[in-house]
């Protein structure tokens, strides 16, 4: 091929998807695995450009999960906690199946355990939240052990702490991809919203159930079994659950999403720009593990700014700290800032003037 044949190669896969789409809008990385070609995979560039030459195909083989804990080495109850050996995947598994993945305070404890321990541990550059099962990523807050004052379970007094997990994704200096086949629903449609990108599987369904019962529903301490039935819980989540989703959705579909409370099919999601990708159930954890290999093979520093940098002006003076908690942290890789850091040390004046004043 000549250097014209190649150019036109480019610009056409630009143009076109290069692989075909089997559920939802957007093509999962590299070519849709079939059954003879499920193990070998590609990178997102066309073939036989440079980058595909230098870097080689993203592999889709199954990563070697290992159980992992945090330094207090306390087990885990309500979450699975994983490393994949020799990669910088971290993965946290939400395993309460029976209850749809509801969450209580002490799933969110344990989250938030997990979390840390994936921020601190510098061999890992993505994290994956996701449930257990198929039948749900997570159903929310655990409204068996809602009080007035929040979720009960071992103190007596009720927590939102699920508001203290948000916050830690959306802060924490790494990629966190929501995996989520099934529900994500109320609480747990919220957590998928703040985790930086979202794969979700063919039978994935994202809502809101809040706002949903009926106003007389509300005064009924012990509703008939038939109304139990119904999703009806008299919630909300006016925080980021009503921000980012704004965000994501725009803002007449985030007033559709929480005064109507109906429920959408992945598909649906994607076209919202709800989710990144849909792939077939049996492809979530394989397309999901490629996609953080991808984002492994590039800069940490890069990915860390920009992630910082694309949440700066939604979350105001939270936002610019952040930010620029990481102009400082390149800064203190300087030369220029080491000599402040060194004339103090050596009680001297620093000598600023060997360094340019950059246009
Ligand atoms: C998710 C469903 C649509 C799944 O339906 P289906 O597959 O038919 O399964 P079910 O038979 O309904 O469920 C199986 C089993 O699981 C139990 N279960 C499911 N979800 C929950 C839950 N959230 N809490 C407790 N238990 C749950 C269910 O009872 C069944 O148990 P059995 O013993 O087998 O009968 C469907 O299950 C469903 O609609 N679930 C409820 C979804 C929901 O409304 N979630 C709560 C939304 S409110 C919330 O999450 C608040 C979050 C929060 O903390 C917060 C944050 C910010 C501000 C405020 C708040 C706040 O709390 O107010």
């Amino acid at each position: 091929m000549d250097a014209a044949e190649r150019r036109l190669a480019r610009v056409a896969a630009h143009l076109v998807p290069s692989f075909p789409v089997t559920h939802g809008t957007t093509p999962p990385i590299g070519p849709t695995p079939t059954a003879a070609s499920s193990s070998s995979s590609s990178s997102s560039s066309p073939a036989g450009d440079s980058y595909r030459r230098v870097h080689g195909d993203v592999s889709s083989e199954p990563p070697e999960w290992r159980a992992a804990t945090d330094e207090s080495g306390k087990p885990f109850v309500d979450i699975i906690y994983e490393k994949a050996v020799g990669e910088g995947i971290a993965k946290i598994t939400i395993n309460r199946p029976d209850r749809r993945n509801a969450f209580r305070p002490l799933t969110v404890k344990e989250l938030m355990r997990a979390f840390n321990d994936a921020r601190d541990d510098s061999s890992i550059g993505v994290i994956i939240l996701t449930g257990k099962g198929t039948k749900a990523f997570c159903s929310g807050g655990d409204q068996a052990l809602r009080d007035s004052d929040g979720y009960v379970d071992f103190d007596s007094f009720g927590r939102l702490n699920v508001l203290d997990l948000q916050v830690q994704i959306r802060r924490l200096p790494k990629p966190v991809i929501a995996m989520v086949a099934g529900y994500a629903v109320g609480g747990g449609h919220v957590l998928h919203m703040v985790c930086d990108m979202t794969i979700a599987a063919g039978n994935a369904i994202f809502g809101q159930t809040g706002p949903k019962n009926p106003p007389f529903f509300v005064s009924l301490s012990h509703p008939p079994p038939l109304l139990q039935s119904v999703s009806q819980v008299g919630s909300f989540d006016a925080g980021y659950g009503s921000s980012i989703m704004s965000r994501l959705v725009g803002p007449k579909r985030a007033r559709e999403m929480w005064f109507l409370s109906r429920f959408y099919t992945a598909d649906e999601a994607d076209k919202m720009g709800l989710v990144n990708t849909v792939v077939p159930l049996a492809e979530l954890e394989r397309e999901t593990v490629k996609w953080c290999r991808q984002i492994l093979r590039n800069s940490p520093m890069a990915i860390r700014v920009l992630k910082s940098a694309l949440n700066a002006a939604d979350d105001g003076y939270a936002g610019l700290q952040e930010l620029g908690g990481n102009a400082t942290l390149i800064f203190y890789g300087t030369e220029e800032a080491k000599e402040g850091k060194n004339a103090y040390m050596e009680r001297r004046r620093p000598d600023f003037s060997k360094f340019p004043r950059k246009p």
